[in-house]
Formats: structure tokens, sequence, C-alpha cells
């Protein structure tokens, strides 16, 4: 296995879109440097009554169009420059889709797949206690990501909100819809991922309907993005999650993939399929593939095996940018990660909106107004690519680059 640090990968693309949008050296310096990280160490105590020790960051790296927005994920695997390069591709998010957050990221280094739920929520209520330092309604809003769902995110704001004094549900988002949340959020990375593929199929004259597709990663984002591709008239042929991968030329039934995940806590059992690594899905026969797990999973080693004519990444930086450039000269299209999955934390922004104002939106109008922003976002990362003669990932990141330095000229630079 070769090397591989996302925070070099990020600042790798970040150098691409800035050599061909011509950037100043003080620019990039200003735009490549996260502005702020921080990393706590924070007691925990176990259900067997023992203390441990854990580790977690919250990194915000720009905020020159508006508050800090990004995830929390909870993984083993976490480290400081995971969570600075996931904290600048949210920069370029939130630019790409044209709403108005900066960066932001964060980690904790746990195994929540064995801990119970007790100690989650004490880790979840100690962290959030924490980064409180920074975080807040109008500073930086974390959200659900790997791991974390709409359980952590209520913890989170429960906390939060019992050191202020009152509720303050625009804190996080991704939240029940109890406690303030959004219709539509759930499913809102997977719909904006469907979303752009259905732009993209149509601009490359390939019908949806009877699409082979594999999907690597069945949690909220891939188990979803399933359902969604299947409703489409899609055949879902492979999906994967970390237990190994399944095939089936004539189609899985997404829904019941799930249910043997929810009984069997694996999708790699399921009958009637051929079961296959983690990683074989990438390379499976399909006309889409929707890689929905992790980073640095795509690279140069696996890029020529790989058959699908559309990638549409709903995870973040799943593919290196040497993968990039063999991918590019096969002909096959990549929508990158800042496009394809700002589904989510478009509704995040709908959801924060609706919290500052208490006045919630029926879903159709969440659906609608995403597929908008989609769209839109979609043809501006297009029409870059084909002016700058580039692939969608570098017109992507000019897009937003040029965005928020933009942003920074105007607002001035204290001398
Ligand atoms: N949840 C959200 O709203 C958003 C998530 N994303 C990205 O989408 C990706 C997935 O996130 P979620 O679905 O929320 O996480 P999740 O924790 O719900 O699911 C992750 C899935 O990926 C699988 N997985 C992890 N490593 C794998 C590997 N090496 N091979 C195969 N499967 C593997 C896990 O078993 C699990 O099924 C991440 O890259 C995340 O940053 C991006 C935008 C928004
Ligand atoms: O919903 C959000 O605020 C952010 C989601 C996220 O972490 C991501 O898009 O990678």
């Amino acid at each position: 296995m070769q090397h591989f640090n996302a925070y070099e990968m990020a600042v790798q693309q970040f150098e691409l879109a800035a050599d061909k949008l011509d950037l100043s050296e003080d620019m990039r310096q200003i735009l490549r440097a996260p502005k702020r990280e921080l990393t706590v160490h924070f007691p925990v105590r176990l259900d067997d009554g023992s203390i441990k020790t854990i580790t977690g960051y919250r990194v915000q790296h720009n905020v020159n169009r508006g508050p800090a927005k990004g995830g929390i994920r909870y993984s083993p695997d976490v480290t400081l420059d995971e969570v600075k390069a996931l904290a600048m591709w949210m920069t370029w998010k939130c630019a790409v889709v044209g709403i108005p957050y900066g960066g932001a990221k964060g980690g904790v280094i746990c195994d929540p797949k064995h801990m119970t739920r007790g100690e989650l929520e004490r880790l979840t209520r100690r962290f959030t206690t924490e980064i409180s330092i920074i975080i807040g309604p109008h500073s930086d809003i974390p959200a659900p990501d790997v791991n974390t769902n709409s359980q952590v995110m209520a913890w989170m704001m429960d906390t939060y909100s019992m050191h202020s004094g009152f509720s303050v549900p625009a804190v996080v988002t991704g939240k029940p819809l109890s406690i303030g949340g959004s219709e539509g959020r759930n499913e809102a990375t997977a719909n904006g991922v469907l979303f752009v593929t259905r732009r993209a199929a149509h601009r490359a004259g390939m019908p949806l309907q009877g699409a082979h597709v594999s999907i690597q990663g069945f949690g909220n984002v891939g188990a979803i993005a399933s359902r969604l591709f299947h409703n489409e008239g899609c055949k879902i042929v492979a999906v994967s999650d970390t237990t190994g991968g399944i095939y089936n030329e004539v189609g899985l039934d997404p829904a019941a993939v799930q249910r043997h995940k929810m009984a069997h806590g694996t999708v790699a059992t399921y009958p009637a399929a051929r079961r296959m690594g983690s990683a074989e899905v990438l390379e499976v026969p399909c006309d889409i593939l929707v890689p929905a797990a992790t980073e640095g999973v795509i690279t140069e080693e696996n890029a020529e095996r790989v058959q699908a004519r559309i990638i549409a990444e709903a995870a973040n930086g799943p593919t290196t940018p040497e993968a990039d450039t063999i991918l590019f000269k096969k002909g096959c299209i990549v929508i990158p990660d800042i496009l394809a999955n700002a589904g989510g934390v478009t509704v995040s922004y709908f959801e924060w909106v609706q919290d500052l104002q208490s006045f919630f939106w029926h879903v159709e109008e969440i659906t609608l107004r995403l597929e908008g922003i989609m769209n839109r976002a979609f043809d501006a990362v297009t029409g870059m690519a084909e002016r700058s003669h580039c692939d969608l990932r570098l017109g992507a990141n000019m897009l937003a680059i040029s965005r928020v330095a933009e942003a920074t000229l105007v607002r001035g630079i204290y001398p």
C-alpha cells in the first residue's frame, strides 16, 4: 500500500487549481493554511469504571465567506492531517454550491463499534464541552459524518445548550426533527449525488434507466444512495462495507440488503450474491461508480481497472490526483466530492436557516431548493471545466477557490 496523506492530497489539488487561476503566492498562503486547529485530550469514564483519555480535533479551515461548517467523525484512524484535509474540502464545497459558510471538520479517535451507548454519550458531551470554545451558531456549526448520526448531534446540541442556559438548536445540524432538525437532511447527501449524476448522465447520453451502479460504503450516504438509484430504475450490481463486498449482475434489492445489514451487521453475507473484497466493488463492470466510504481508495494502482463511465464521489477525497489523470485520459467523468456530496451541507444550511428563524419548511420545498442548487452548481462547474479545458475536479476547485479568493480580497487584508 502506498503512502497516503489526505492533507497532502488536498494541498496538491489546491495548488493545481491555484496554478490554473494564476493565483498570487500571497493569496495561496492565506487560502492554503487552516485558520484554527484545536486538539483536545479529555477523560471519558467507561462502563467498567475505568477512565480513558481520548483525543479529538476541530479544525476551521477558512471563514471568509461565513461561519465554519462541517461534520464530526468518530474513527480509530482519525488524524489531524485527515481533519485538516476534510476542513479544506468543506471550504471549497460550500463555495461551489454558493452557501454562506466557510469550512471546518472535526474528528475523535475512538472506535464507536466497540463502545456502549452510555460511553458514546459521555464521550460526545465531554468533546462538545472541550470544543465549545470555538463552536457556536454564528461561528462554527458541526454536523454528522462517518460514525456519527442524529443522536450524536442531539447530545451535542443539549450539551452546548446546558452551558448557555437556553436551547441553541442552530449550533449543530443533522439533529432529530423533534429538536429542530430538518426534513430531508438524512437523505440530502444521497439525493444530491443522484441529482448531479442525473445531469452528468444526460450530458453523456447515458440513460439512468437500467444503468449498472456499484457503491462502496453502505452507511448513511451509500445505503440511501442505493435506494434512490434503484428507485430511479438503475440496477445496483454491487455494494460493500468494511467487512466486504457483494456483486450480482442481475441487480441487488437495496431494501433487502439493508435489512440484512441491520440483522447481521454486514452486507458481505447477503445471499444470492458473489462475495468480494470491499475494494473490489470499485472495479466491477458498471456504468456508475459511487465511492461512499472513505478517502484515497481510487489510486494510480487501481484507476486503470475502474470500468465505470461516471464516478459520483459521495465520499470525501476518494480519488487521488494521480488517479484523476488516468481517469480523465480514459474518458471517465468524475463528479468531484465537493460538488457531488454537497447536498448534505446544503440541507444543513437549510436546517440552520430554519432554526435561526424558528420557521420550518416542508420536505417538498427542501428537495426542490436542493435540486435547484445542485443543478446550478453542476452547470457552473461544467462551464468552468469546458472554458478551462480541464476535468470537473479542477473546474470545481477553480470555481470554489476563486469565490473564496474574491471574498478574501473584498474584505481586505489588514496591513
Ligand atoms: N453523512 C453526510 O451527510 C456526508 C457524508 N459524506 C462522506 O460520505 C462518506 C460516508 O459517510 P457516511 O455514510 O455518513 O458514514 P457512515 O459511517 O454512515 O458509513 C460509512 C460506510 O462506509 C463503510 N466503509 C468504511 N470504510 C470502508 C472501506 N474501506 N471499504 C468499504 N466500506 C467502507 C462503512 O462500513 C459504512 O458502511 C464519508 O466520506 C463522508 O465524509 C459527505 C458529505 C456528507
Ligand atoms: O452537513 C454539514 O454541515 C457537513 C457535512 C459534511 O461533513 C460533509 O459534507 O463532508
